[in-house]
Protein backbone atom coordinates (compact mmCIF):
# COMPACT_ATOMS: atom_id res chain seq x y z
CA UNK A 1 0.00 0.00 0.00
CA UNK A 2 2.83 2.27 0.77
CA UNK A 3 5.34 1.49 -1.67
CA UNK A 4 9.36 3.30 -0.75
CA UNK A 5 11.24 3.06 -3.91
CA UNK A 6 15.23 4.32 -2.80
CA UNK A 7 13.69 7.07 -0.98
CA UNK A 8 17.39 9.06 -0.31
CA UNK A 9 17.41 12.70 1.86
CA UNK A 10 20.79 14.32 2.02
CA UNK A 11 21.92 17.18 4.09
CA UNK A 12 24.78 18.10 2.58
CA UNK A 13 27.70 14.86 2.45
CA UNK A 14 25.44 13.32 4.91
CA UNK A 15 23.36 10.82 4.00
CA UNK A 16 20.71 10.12 6.30
CA UNK A 17 18.26 8.22 4.44
CA UNK A 18 20.48 5.72 1.98
CA UNK A 19 18.23 4.39 -1.35
CA UNK A 20 15.58 2.71 0.87
CA UNK A 21 13.14 0.61 -0.61
CA UNK A 22 10.58 -0.92 0.92
CA UNK A 23 6.63 -1.82 1.02
CA UNK A 24 4.30 -1.32 3.94
CA UNK A 25 1.32 -3.61 4.09
CA UNK A 26 -1.46 -2.65 6.18
CA UNK A 27 -0.02 -3.53 10.00
CA UNK A 28 1.78 -2.10 13.14
CA UNK A 29 5.90 -1.64 12.14
CA UNK A 30 8.12 -1.27 14.67
CA UNK A 31 10.82 1.29 13.83
CA UNK A 32 13.79 0.63 15.52
CA UNK A 33 17.58 1.87 15.36
CA UNK A 34 20.33 3.76 17.22
CA UNK A 35 20.64 7.84 17.20
CA UNK A 36 21.34 9.25 14.05
CA UNK A 37 19.93 5.83 11.81
CA UNK A 38 18.24 8.48 9.98
CA UNK A 39 14.56 7.29 11.66
CA UNK A 40 13.04 10.67 12.06
CA UNK A 41 14.42 11.83 8.34
CA UNK A 42 12.70 8.54 6.55
CA UNK A 43 9.56 9.84 8.69
CA UNK A 44 9.58 13.60 7.34
CA UNK A 45 9.87 11.96 4.05
CA UNK A 46 6.78 9.57 4.95
CA UNK A 47 4.44 12.66 5.94
CA UNK A 48 5.68 15.18 2.96
CA UNK A 49 7.82 17.51 4.70
CA UNK A 50 11.20 16.82 3.36
CA UNK A 51 12.10 16.87 -0.66
CA UNK A 52 13.68 13.74 -1.30
CA UNK A 53 14.98 11.56 -3.85
CA UNK A 54 13.32 8.41 -4.76
CA UNK A 55 9.63 7.55 -4.63
CA UNK A 56 6.88 6.87 -2.33
CA UNK A 57 3.96 5.67 -3.46
CA UNK A 58 0.28 5.60 -1.84
CA UNK A 59 -1.87 3.27 -3.69
CA UNK A 60 0.08 3.71 -6.85
CA UNK A 61 -0.04 7.39 -7.00
CA UNK A 62 3.17 9.75 -5.67
CA UNK A 63 2.50 11.15 -2.05
CA UNK A 64 4.13 14.53 -3.51
CA UNK A 65 1.27 17.22 -3.90
CA UNK A 66 -1.09 14.51 -3.55
CA UNK A 67 -3.71 16.09 -0.72
CA UNK A 68 -5.61 12.67 -0.63
CA UNK A 69 -2.50 11.14 0.59
CA UNK A 70 -2.20 14.13 3.18
CA UNK A 71 -5.64 14.06 4.27
CA UNK A 72 -5.23 10.11 5.02
CA UNK A 73 -2.35 10.11 7.83
CA UNK A 74 -1.83 10.96 11.50
CA UNK A 75 1.64 11.91 12.50
CA UNK A 76 3.08 12.28 15.75
CA UNK A 77 6.02 14.74 15.61
CA UNK A 78 9.01 13.84 17.98
CA UNK A 79 8.43 16.91 19.45
CA UNK A 80 5.02 18.08 19.57
CA UNK A 81 3.43 21.40 19.84
CA UNK A 82 0.41 23.19 20.44
CA UNK A 83 -0.71 26.58 20.91
CA UNK A 84 -0.70 27.31 24.79
CA UNK A 85 -3.61 29.67 25.17
CA UNK A 86 -6.04 27.00 23.83
CA UNK A 87 -7.63 24.57 25.54
CA UNK A 88 -7.37 20.44 24.61
CA UNK A 89 -10.70 20.85 22.80
CA UNK A 90 -10.05 23.93 21.03
CA UNK A 91 -6.35 22.57 19.65
CA UNK A 92 -8.44 19.19 18.55
CA UNK A 93 -11.56 21.39 16.48
CA UNK A 94 -7.88 23.67 14.87
CA UNK A 95 -6.44 19.98 14.08
CA UNK A 96 -10.01 19.12 12.69
CA UNK A 97 -10.30 21.91 10.36
CA UNK A 98 -6.59 21.34 9.29
CA UNK A 99 -7.63 17.50 8.48
CA UNK A 100 -10.23 18.87 6.63
CA UNK A 101 -13.30 16.53 8.68
CA UNK A 102 -16.56 18.08 8.10
CA UNK A 103 -17.54 20.70 10.70
CA UNK A 104 -20.63 18.13 12.15
CA UNK A 105 -17.98 15.53 13.57
CA UNK A 106 -16.02 18.03 15.29
CA UNK A 107 -17.43 17.20 18.74
CA UNK A 108 -17.83 13.68 18.31
CA UNK A 109 -14.49 12.92 16.66
CA UNK A 110 -12.87 15.39 19.73
CA UNK A 111 -14.58 13.27 22.28
CA UNK A 112 -14.02 9.64 20.78
CA UNK A 113 -9.97 10.40 20.94
CA UNK A 114 -9.81 12.14 24.35
CA UNK A 115 -11.39 9.19 25.65
CA UNK A 116 -8.81 7.05 23.71
CA UNK A 117 -5.85 8.78 25.04
CA UNK A 118 -7.52 8.90 28.97
CA UNK A 119 -7.61 12.77 28.18
CA UNK A 120 -11.53 13.07 29.04
CA UNK A 121 -11.38 15.17 31.74
CA UNK A 122 -8.71 17.32 30.64
CA UNK A 123 -10.73 18.77 27.65
CA UNK A 124 -11.18 21.97 29.10
CA UNK A 125 -7.89 22.39 30.61
CA UNK A 126 -5.47 24.98 28.57
CA UNK A 127 -2.42 23.64 26.59
CA UNK A 128 -0.25 25.74 29.04
CA UNK A 129 -1.33 23.68 31.81
CA UNK A 130 -0.89 20.66 30.35
CA UNK A 131 1.55 18.20 32.35
CA UNK A 132 4.07 16.96 29.49
CA UNK A 133 3.03 12.78 29.41
CA UNK A 134 -0.41 14.91 29.33
CA UNK A 135 0.70 16.76 26.17
CA UNK A 136 2.20 13.30 24.35
CA UNK A 137 -1.47 11.91 24.77
CA UNK A 138 -3.10 14.80 23.40
CA UNK A 139 -0.20 14.38 20.40
CA UNK A 140 -1.61 10.80 20.69
CA UNK A 141 -5.03 11.82 20.48
CA UNK A 142 -4.62 14.22 17.29
CA UNK A 143 -3.47 11.82 15.32
CA UNK A 144 -5.97 9.62 15.52
CA UNK A 145 -8.95 12.44 14.30
CA UNK A 146 -10.62 11.22 11.30
CA UNK A 147 -10.05 7.43 11.58
CA UNK A 148 -6.75 7.61 9.32
CA UNK A 149 -5.09 4.93 7.04
CA UNK A 150 -1.59 5.41 7.11
CA UNK A 151 -0.59 6.40 11.54
CA UNK A 152 2.67 7.36 11.95
CA UNK A 153 4.69 7.86 15.67
CA UNK A 154 7.90 9.00 16.51
CA UNK A 155 8.95 8.61 19.71
CA UNK A 156 5.04 8.27 21.18
CA UNK A 157 6.11 7.01 24.09
CA UNK A 158 8.73 9.23 24.95
CA UNK A 159 8.08 10.41 28.47
CA UNK A 160 4.65 8.93 29.41
CA UNK A 161 4.91 6.75 32.65
CA UNK A 162 4.35 2.83 32.62
CA UNK A 163 0.56 3.37 33.02
CA UNK A 164 0.40 5.18 30.17
CA UNK A 165 2.96 3.45 28.07
CA UNK A 166 1.19 0.28 28.49
CA UNK A 167 -2.39 2.47 27.90
CA UNK A 168 -0.65 3.41 24.16
CA UNK A 169 0.46 -0.09 23.52
CA UNK A 170 -3.38 -1.01 24.16
CA UNK A 171 -4.73 1.81 22.37
CA UNK A 172 -2.16 0.50 19.15
CA UNK A 173 -3.43 -2.96 19.63
CA UNK A 174 -7.55 -2.16 19.47
CA UNK A 175 -7.16 0.08 16.34
CA UNK A 176 -8.31 -1.87 12.80
CA UNK A 177 -5.23 -3.67 11.36
CA UNK A 178 -6.49 -2.54 7.89
CA UNK A 179 -4.56 0.58 8.45
CA UNK A 180 -0.66 0.89 8.23
CA UNK A 181 0.88 1.86 11.50
CA UNK A 182 4.65 2.84 12.16
CA UNK A 183 6.10 3.15 15.09
CA UNK A 184 9.45 4.87 15.58
CA UNK A 185 10.87 4.42 19.12
CA UNK A 186 14.05 3.84 21.30
CA UNK A 187 12.41 1.38 23.58
CA UNK A 188 13.10 -2.37 21.98
CA UNK A 189 10.82 -3.31 24.59
CA UNK A 190 8.03 -1.26 23.10
CA UNK A 191 7.86 -2.69 19.97
CA UNK A 192 7.57 -6.72 21.34
CA UNK A 193 4.41 -8.77 21.18
CA UNK A 194 2.99 -4.89 19.70
CA UNK A 195 4.55 -4.96 15.94
CA UNK A 196 3.70 -7.51 12.91
CA UNK A 197 6.97 -6.32 11.68
CA UNK A 198 10.21 -5.01 12.93
CA UNK A 199 12.22 -2.61 10.90
CA UNK A 200 15.68 -1.75 12.08
CA UNK A 201 17.66 1.33 10.54
CA UNK A 202 21.11 1.80 10.68
CA UNK A 203 23.22 4.89 8.73
CA UNK A 204 19.77 5.53 6.31
CA UNK A 205 19.37 1.72 5.62
CA UNK A 206 16.84 -1.01 6.75
CA UNK A 207 18.93 -3.67 8.01
CA UNK A 208 16.69 -5.84 9.36
CA UNK A 209 12.83 -6.66 8.49
CA UNK A 210 11.19 -9.30 9.62
CA UNK A 211 8.95 -10.52 12.65
CA UNK A 212 9.62 -10.03 17.06
CA UNK A 213 10.10 -13.78 16.81
CA UNK A 214 12.96 -13.68 14.07
CA UNK A 215 14.58 -10.71 15.69
CA UNK A 216 14.71 -12.88 18.38
CA UNK A 217 15.84 -15.90 16.72
CA UNK A 218 18.88 -13.88 15.79
CA UNK A 219 20.64 -14.23 18.93
CA UNK A 220 19.46 -18.12 19.01
CA UNK A 221 22.12 -19.49 21.14
CA UNK A 222 24.24 -16.20 21.43
CA UNK A 223 22.75 -15.34 24.38
CA UNK A 224 24.79 -15.47 27.89
CA UNK A 225 24.76 -14.54 31.41
CA UNK A 226 28.26 -14.83 33.15
CA UNK A 227 29.64 -13.81 36.13
CA UNK A 228 32.48 -11.43 36.74
CA UNK A 229 34.74 -14.59 37.15
CA UNK A 230 33.03 -15.76 34.00
CA UNK A 231 33.83 -12.64 32.11
CA UNK A 232 37.48 -12.89 32.13
CA UNK A 233 37.26 -15.97 30.30
CA UNK A 234 35.20 -14.33 27.21
CA UNK A 235 36.32 -15.47 23.97
CA UNK A 236 36.21 -14.10 20.23
CA UNK A 237 34.01 -11.24 19.38
CA UNK A 238 30.84 -10.11 22.61
CA UNK A 239 28.97 -7.78 23.41
CA UNK A 240 28.21 -6.42 27.05
CA UNK A 241 24.33 -5.99 26.85
CA UNK A 242 23.60 -4.82 30.56
CA UNK A 243 25.14 -5.42 34.55
CA UNK A 244 22.78 -6.65 36.67
CA UNK A 245 23.13 -8.03 40.21
CA UNK A 246 21.91 -11.87 41.18
CA UNK A 247 22.39 -13.66 44.95
CA UNK A 248 24.67 -10.41 45.84
CA UNK A 249 27.10 -11.17 43.25
CA UNK A 250 27.31 -8.78 39.78
CA UNK A 251 26.36 -10.62 36.43
CA UNK A 252 26.50 -9.48 33.22
CA UNK A 253 24.14 -10.02 30.14
CA UNK A 254 25.64 -10.67 27.13
CA UNK A 255 25.84 -12.07 23.06
CA UNK A 256 28.81 -13.64 21.60
CA UNK A 257 30.08 -14.71 18.21
CA UNK A 258 31.29 -18.17 19.62
CA UNK A 259 30.21 -20.73 21.91
CA UNK A 260 31.00 -19.77 25.86
CA UNK A 261 31.80 -21.34 29.25
CA UNK A 262 28.95 -19.00 30.88
CA UNK A 263 25.44 -19.98 30.63
CA UNK A 264 23.66 -19.77 27.84
CA UNK A 265 19.90 -18.15 28.44
CA UNK A 266 16.89 -17.41 26.32
CA UNK A 267 17.56 -14.34 23.94
CA UNK A 268 15.13 -11.76 23.94
CA UNK A 269 14.17 -9.23 21.19
CA UNK A 270 16.49 -6.64 22.82
CA UNK A 271 19.20 -9.22 22.06
CA UNK A 272 18.40 -9.98 18.56
CA UNK A 273 18.53 -6.27 17.94
CA UNK A 274 22.02 -6.15 19.26
CA UNK A 275 22.98 -9.05 17.40
CA UNK A 276 21.71 -7.17 14.16
CA UNK A 277 23.37 -4.01 14.86
CA UNK A 278 27.44 -5.32 15.89
CA UNK A 279 26.54 -7.76 12.88
CA UNK A 280 27.29 -10.73 16.13
N1 LIG B 1 17.91 19.08 9.53
C1 LIG B 1 19.07 18.44 9.49
N2 LIG B 1 20.19 19.02 9.01
C2 LIG B 1 21.36 18.35 8.94
N3 LIG B 1 21.54 17.07 9.34
C3 LIG B 1 20.45 16.44 9.83
C4 LIG B 1 19.17 17.07 9.93
N4 LIG B 1 18.29 16.18 10.46
C5 LIG B 1 18.99 15.04 10.68
N5 LIG B 1 20.27 15.19 10.29
C6 LIG B 1 21.31 14.15 10.34
O1 LIG B 1 20.80 13.02 9.68
C7 LIG B 1 21.13 11.82 10.36
C8 LIG B 1 19.86 11.07 10.74
O2 LIG B 1 19.17 11.82 11.74
P1 LIG B 1 17.72 11.41 12.27
O3 LIG B 1 17.28 12.48 13.22
O4 LIG B 1 16.86 11.10 11.13
O5 LIG B 1 18.07 10.07 13.05
P2 LIG B 1 17.17 9.27 14.10
O6 LIG B 1 17.34 7.83 13.78
O7 LIG B 1 15.78 9.80 14.10
O8 LIG B 1 17.90 9.62 15.45
P3 LIG B 1 17.29 9.77 16.94
O9 LIG B 1 16.94 8.37 17.34
O10 LIG B 1 18.43 10.32 17.71
O11 LIG B 1 16.11 10.68 16.88
C9 LIG B 1 21.98 12.24 11.56
O12 LIG B 1 23.34 12.13 11.18
C10 LIG B 1 21.60 13.68 11.77
O13 LIG B 1 22.66 14.40 12.33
Amino acid sequence: MLELKKVTKRFKKNCAVDQLSASLQPGVYGLLGPNGAGKTTLIRCLTNLYRFQGEILWKGRSIRKNTDYLDRIGYLPQKFGAYQELTVEEMLRYFCVLKRIEKKEWSRESERVLEAVNLTEAAEKKVRHLSGGMLRRLGIAQTLLGKPEVLIFDEPTAGLDPEERLRFKMLISSLSRERIILISTHIVEDVDALCDRILIMDAGRIVFSGTAGELKAQAEGKTFECTELEQKKLTGRFYMERQFEQENAVHYRLVAEEPQVCRKVEPRIEDGYICVLEHI
